[in-house]
């Protein structure tokens, strides 16, 4: 199971989250509207760590989001926002980095609309429909990931917590496709800090009882 941490920014809790949860994937958020906005001030704290980065957008612009590529090292762009295929397809064809679309669920997921999107993207990820695009804290009903019906992997996002972890495995054994989840504020101190105890906590409980079943 893949495990990304989003809405980090402070450099002594990065440095935490690094050493004591070695997560696969930390997100900046890239969305000046968000509590968790990442500024270009950080980019020289932020281009070299090992970890690898994923840049998190809405409705950007192309050239800013590849500005914001070179800038700060990312191995991936969530783009988080209505961005279309052909957005992503033109964005595959000048970065080497892998894209991630956001699918936002409400009631229901129309599958046939993301089709398109499937050549260009590494992975889907499923948050919480919110006005605010994300960091809602808010679950959306998991039942509707068992009608996926694509190969392609995806990572489970929208208000996660230390409970969840149970079950996100049960629904992975019901779904390979889930990946991974993506956490956020209900890990958090204050927007953008993190409980580095409280992470440590879901990675084992998701690590521990993954190798027991
Ligand atoms: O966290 C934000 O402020 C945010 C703002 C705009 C777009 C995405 C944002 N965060 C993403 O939201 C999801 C779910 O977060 P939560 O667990 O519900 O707090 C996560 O993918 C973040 O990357």
């Amino acid at each position: 199971m893949e495990i990304k941490v989003c809405g980090m920014r402070e450099p002594e809790n990065i440095r935490s989250l690094i050493s004591e949860v070695n997560p696969d994937w930390m997100g900046l958020i890239f969305y000046p509207k968000s509590p968790r906005y990442v500024t270009d001030e950080k980019a020289a704290d932020l281009k070299e760590l090992p970890v690898k980065k994923v840049g998190v957008f809405v409705n950007e612009t192309e050239a800013e989001i590849l500005r914001k590529v070179d800038q700060f090292g990312l191995s991936a762009i969530q783009l988080h926002g209505s961005e279309s295929p052909d957005i992503v397809k033109s964005l595959a064809k000048k970065t080497e980095a892998e894209l991630w679309k956001v699918i936002s669920v409400g009631a229901e997921i129309d599958w046939q609309s993301l089709e398109d999107y499937l050549p260009y993207v590494s992975k889907f990820l499923f948050d919480t429909a919110t006005a605010a695009h994300g960091g809602s804290g808010r679950k959306f009903d998991w039942e509707i990931l068992k009608t996926y019906p694509f190969d392609k992997g995806f990572l489970l996002s929208g208000g996660l917590d230390e409970e969840s972890a149970d079950e996100v495995l049960a629904l992975r054994k019901q779904i390979p496709q889930l990946q991974g989840v993506d956490i956020n504020s209900k890990f958090e101190e204050a927007p953008g800090l993190k409980n580095i105890e409280k992470l440590k906590n879901f990675k084992s409980r998701l690590i521990h009882a993954g190798t027991q079943n």
